[in-house]
């Protein structure tokens, strides 16, 4: 069967104002347990996140990306935990290679007077904003709360597709680790291959739990493998996000969902900005296959891992620090 696109998912019974029946809900349930055994990803819409406010992430990210070069290098990741800031482009690496692409990096912010933070416990700390746009950190600072709702209700869709009571991953996710990226793809041009330089971004899957993707009105860029092997585009749906699943609900799942892999390759005349929203377990949480997942198949395909340090195993891999 050749497969062209991903499935669409509608999350309004979970984010309707009004109460909705238990069919309906179930409904939604069946079509995103569908959509994670089969893909690992599906377009979401009925998320209730208003237009203006996915239009302007993007707008932001355009208008921060567009800065000197020397304005966003005040940012720059080593100021901080080699995590939280700026990266230019060229920074992050995929495989040993370069991935073309600039990014903003935030994650859940912990206060300076954290002990954790004190006693400078890896990827603890607060977050760089940028001043310019100004409207940059009030808006984003609302977006994240806007996304944290909205991944709180598809884990509890993706929890009774799973069979398991609504509220069950509430206790690993409401301290969601969450991490954010504003990312900017200038085109890739005959660079590609020379001096260490991979793709836009190098082929992948997500850490945690789930991504929510916004991207530009641009085809052709992001793209996903196929179970049977083969890529197809994830191009943007207006109104939708393009979702994900990663290595934790992989492992929660004990492989009856997967995280896919994905790629950008973004070529072409324009400069591509895209917002992925990671929706993650808390720091220190536990996973491993759920009791419910190994009726099925009873042989566990994961060790259990803590999330944290499954995060920081992969960003400690992702830069190649060099001396400004
Ligand atoms: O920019 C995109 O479309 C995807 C980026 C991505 O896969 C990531 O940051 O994990
Ligand atoms: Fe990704």
């Amino acid at each position: 069967m050749h497969i062209s696109s991903l499935p669409i998912v509608d999350i309004s019974p979970f984010t309707g104002a009004k109460p909705v029946s238990h069919e309906a809900k179930l409904e939604t349930a069946r079509a995103i347990h569908a959509a994670c055994r089969d893909f690992g990803f599906f377009y979401l819409k009925g998320h209730n996140i208003p237009q203006d406010v996915y239009e302007t992430a993007l707008r932001l990210g355009h208008e921060f990306f567009k800065l000197e070069e020397t304005e966003k290098a005040k940012l720059g990741i080593a100021n901080e935990d080699f995590a939280r800031g700026y990266q230019r482009l060229g920074e992050n690496v995929t495989r040993y290679q370069k991935d073309w692409h600039e990014a903003l990096d935030f994650y859940k912010p912990i206060p300076r007077t954290h002990p954790l933070v004190i006693n400078n416990q890896p990827l603890r700390g607060e977050n760089q904003w940028p001043t310019c746009p100004a409207e940059f950190r009030p808006f984003f600072e609302r977006y994240i709360e806007y996304m944290l709702d909205l991944g709180q209700k598809v884990m509890s869709a993706i929890a009774m597709g799973l069979g398991l009571e609504e509220n069950f991953f509430v206790p690993f996710l409401d301290e969601s680790f969450w991490v954010m990226r504003v990312i900017g793809y200038p085109p890739l041009q005959s660079s590609t291959g020379k001096d260490g330089i991979g793709v836009s971004c190098g082929e992948h899957t997500d850490y945690g739990c789930l991504t929510f993707l916004l991207q530009d009105n641009i085809k052709g860029s992001l793209q996903v493998q196929m179970k049977e092997g083969g890529w197809i585009n994830a191009d943007p749906i207006p109104g939708t996000y393009v979702v994900n699943i990663g290595d934790m609900l992989n492992i929660w799942t004990n492989n009856i969902y997967q995280s896919t892999m994905h790629r950008v390759v973004h070529k072409g005349d324009t400069y591509r900005v895209s917002c992925p929203f990671f929706y993650e377990p808390n720091f220190e949480t536990l996973i491993e296959p759920l009791p419910q997942c190994l009726k099925l198949d009873p042989v566990k395909h994961h060790d259990p891992v803590v999330y944290g340090e499954h995060l920081l195993r992969k960003v400690m891999t992702n830069f190649e620090i060099t001396e400004n």
